[in-house]
């Protein structure tokens, strides 16, 4: 696995303080319920609006004697009294009244539970120590997380935009880390900023009055209820009061409001002596509120799903980091003695894993292959041949284990010719799509006895199909026949199911293509652009047909028989009746949009079996058009059913076929050509495009769509990729 600083940081402490942080947000989410109860339960005075002094009036009046108020966050005010029946008590009162309206309750037994365990493990210094480390631990998680996420996103200003889904894990990971990013910070930085208390390293400041005894006055006596400071200060800013132990003029009240401490004469409502709440107590007071949520309905719910957040994200960071580390660098020989040298620019690993199965597939056809990262290239004559596979990062610069290698490169002689094939890896998804491989490319075609043996091939989204035209390719150059690289999409194991033949057509004449119907032997809900993995038999390989739902509920596949094709030759020998064995993969990227004002459709062949189920369940007749390019008129036959059908029911609006050897001899793209004014109006409205089919119709549609994006002023065609706007199963 390779990976840069800031991911390797988050990885790691990530991994080291995981079972601390499972525990902390555990009882996280049980605390969180505290503050929320409290605030549903607590009886609501308005504290804003009753002075101080109508607070202490009262309670002088209620009681023989007095101790003390204390107003917590929740703004619930309980006095410390000796009441008429001279019992010593605590309770809530009524700050306008000073009657008594609450006992003050014990804490339940799964709060006090789940706080000593959430504030130290249940193992004292030792426990708070772990748990203040924790905090920090999350605090660095959470800024590593927030470079990986602006990297990701390309800035801050793009922080918003929506996200490239590689997998479920990986956009939950990056949608909620930029949700609850902010709330985790506060809460991790409150947490260390409240365990460096517990640790002394901080220490509350304590309000020692300092009063010349001697120069107190009793006299102007006013009453409580005209001393300014009681009469100008609210409930809802005091935070405790200390009422005079007699009634010595030297004994005074020792008021705590929320920004300062005062020492207020009893008699006069002099004071006596002033002390702002020092910055560090200030800042203690809010790291308080704000880690735990106590008088603030909102913020603690904020707590509550932050938390939940958490454990998420500790779930899904494991799920990408095993699917990271599946591939390994492993080599069998010493580089000195190898012909193939594979070099790979991977952030995180899946270049590897094409690379790693390359290296393999190239032992067994007995060439002595070395696979290194890109940074670690160095050459030795036996070399033959360089073969570079790398994605790219950030605005089109090299993955974190590639960046040396333009250096590295300079610094080479080849002493010995030796051929070079680059493989870009990218995204079409980012405006400098796959620009490292071209870099690398140029690079290697200015060195002396290097040869460009297959020119740069370029793999949108990991595309296996791709991948493995391009394999195709530089088998047929170096004379080698390499078996599909059918990557994890495969080898995954999945549950087959079995399924049943309930209609086949005979192969069109010159087209060689046919429709079977298949039928699920167990209920199964499937939707029209799902994948069907068929399997032909014990010694081969899954293969994958995009499929359509019928009008009956069955499936719809549509195949062309290869000469060599073991799958289809597998499918059309089939007869009405028979049992297949195959799985279905979900794919969601590629359904019938819920809500889109239009839809056009882009097939060639077989590729429109997804669109005819589609338009067969378009029960709300969203205006559809499908442009279908075909050899001739006659390849229709297996699918003009359907199509009529659709049309006469309003599922389908328009219906272009365009046919290569026939009218205007031209292809799909030339069509589309003639209606731009209509594919601008659809991308302006959030209309929505489909392309299923060959690769090489997806890159010539590909071109015209960013040619009409460019020409009209649109957004570039990545963004509305990324919108949802254009949606493609091309292979
Ligand atoms: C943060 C980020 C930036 C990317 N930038 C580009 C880019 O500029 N051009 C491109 O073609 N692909 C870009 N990609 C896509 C990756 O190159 C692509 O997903 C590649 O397959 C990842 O390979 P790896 O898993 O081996 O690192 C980017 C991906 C991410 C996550």
């Amino acid at each position: 696995m390779i990976i840069s600083f800031w991911r390797y940081s988050h990885l790691a402490l990530a991994v080291s303080s995981f079972l601390f942080i499972l525990t902390a947000s555990l009882t996280g989410i049980i605390l969180a319920f505290e503050p929320i109860q409290q605030e549903i339960e607590s009886p609501v005075f308005a504290v804003e609006e009753i002075n101080t002094a109508t607070l202490i009036t009262s309670l002088k009046d209620n009681y023989l004697e007095v101790f003390g108020v204390k107003v917590d966050n929740y703004h619930r005010v309980s006095a410390s009294v000796i009441t008429e029946d001279g019992d010593m008590a605590e309770f809530y009162i009524n700050p306008a009244t000073g009657e008594k309206v609450g006992d003050i309750a014990q804490e339940s037994s799964v709060f006090q539970f789940a706080r000593s365990l959430h504030r130290s493990l249940f193992l004292k210094t030792t426990g708070r120590f772990f748990v203040g480390l924790t905090s920090f631990f999350l605090l660095i998680i959470s800024i590593t997380g927030l470079v990986l996420l602006l990297k990701r996103q390309q800035g801050l200003k793009n922080i918003f935009s929506s996200i490239i889904k590689e997998n479920f894990y990986q956009y939950g990971h990056v949608y909620l880390g930029r949700i609850f990013l902010i709330p985790i910070v506060i809460i991790s930085f409150s947490g260390v900023y409240l365990s460096l208390f517990q640790f002394n390293i901080l220490n509350h400041a304590i309000f020692n009055a300092e009063i010349d005894l001697e120069k107190i006055q009793a006299s102007p006596e006013i009453s409580i209820a005209e001393f300014p400071i009681f009469k100008n200060t609210p409930v809802s800013k005091v935070k405790a009061i200390e009422f005079p132990f007699s009634t010595e003029v030297s004994d005074y009240y020792l008021v705590e409001l929320q920004d300062r401490n005062l020492a207020v004469n009893q008699f006069t409502g002099a004071i006596l002596d002033e002390d702002q709440s020092s910055v560090t107590n200030q800042i203690w007071q809010y790291s308080y509120v704000l880690h735990t949520g106590e008088g603030n309905l909102i913020w603690a719910f904020v707590l509550l799903l932050s938390c939940v957040s958490i454990l998420f994200f500790i779930y899904s960071g494991f799920k990408i980091t095993l699917k990271r580390k599946a591939s390994k660098i492993k080599n069998k020989f010493k580089q000195a003695d190898c012909t193939h040298l594979i070099l790979v620019g991977s952030e995180t690993g899946s270049t590897l894993s094409f690379a790693v199965w390359f290296q393999q597939e190239l032992i067994k056809q007995g060439k002595k292959t070395f696979i290194a990262q890109m940074n670690e290239f160095s050459y030795h004559k036996n070399l033959q041949h360089l073969i570079v596979f790398t994605a790219t990062y950030g605005v089109g610069e090299p993955p974190t284990n590639a960046t040396k290698f333009e250096t590295k490169l300079k610094s080479i002689e080849f002493i010995n010719k030796i051929n070079y094939s680059v493989l870009g890896f990218g995204s079409f998804a980012y405006p400098d799509f796959c620009k490292f491989a071209y870099t690398t490319e140029n690079l290697l075609d200015q060195k002396n006895n290097a040869d460009c043996f297959l020119s740069l091939h370029t793999i949108n989204n990991k595309s296996e199909e791709s991948f493995n035209r391009w394999l195709a390719q530089w088998g047929s150059l170096s004379e080698l026949n390499f078996p599909k690289f059918e990557g994890e999409l495969l080898s995954e194991k999945r549950k087959k199911k079995t399924y049943q033949v309930v209609n086949k057509t005979p192969i069109l004449a010159n087209h060689h293509t046919f429709m079977v119907e298949l039928k699920s032997v167990k209920k199964q809900n499937l939707k029209s652009g799902d994948l069907l993995a068929v399997s032909p038999g014990e010694n081969h390989h899954d293969r994958l047909y995009s499929l359509g739902v019928s009008s009956a509920n069955t499936i719809l596949l549509s195949v062309k028989l290869h000469e060599n094709g073991v799958c289809s030759t597998y499918l059309n020998n089939l007869n009405v009746g028979d049992l297949v064995q195959a799985s279905r993969l979900k794919n969601k990227s590629f359904y019938f949009p819920k809500k889109a004002k239009k839809v056009i459709m882009i097939a060639t062949g077989t590729g429109i079996a997804p669109f005819l189920g589609m338009i067969t369940h378009n029960t709300k007749k969203n205006p559809v058009d499908l442009y279908w390019g075909a050899r001739d008129h006659k390849a229709l036959t297996h699918y003009q059913a359907i199509i009529n059908s659709a049309m006469e029911n309003d599922r389908l609006e328009r219906f272009i076929p365009v046919y290569s050897r026939e009218d205007k001899k031209h292809y799909v793209q030339n069509q589309l050509r003639e209606n731009i004014p209509q594919i601008v109006e659809l991308f302006k409205n959030g209309g929505v495009i489909m392309i299923c089919g060959s690769i090489f119709m997806q890159q010539e549609v590909l071109a015209l769509l960013t040619e009409i994006c460019e020409d009209n002023a649109l957004k570039s065609l990545s963004a509305y990729q990324n919108k949802g706007q254009l949606l493609m199963d091309c292979y």
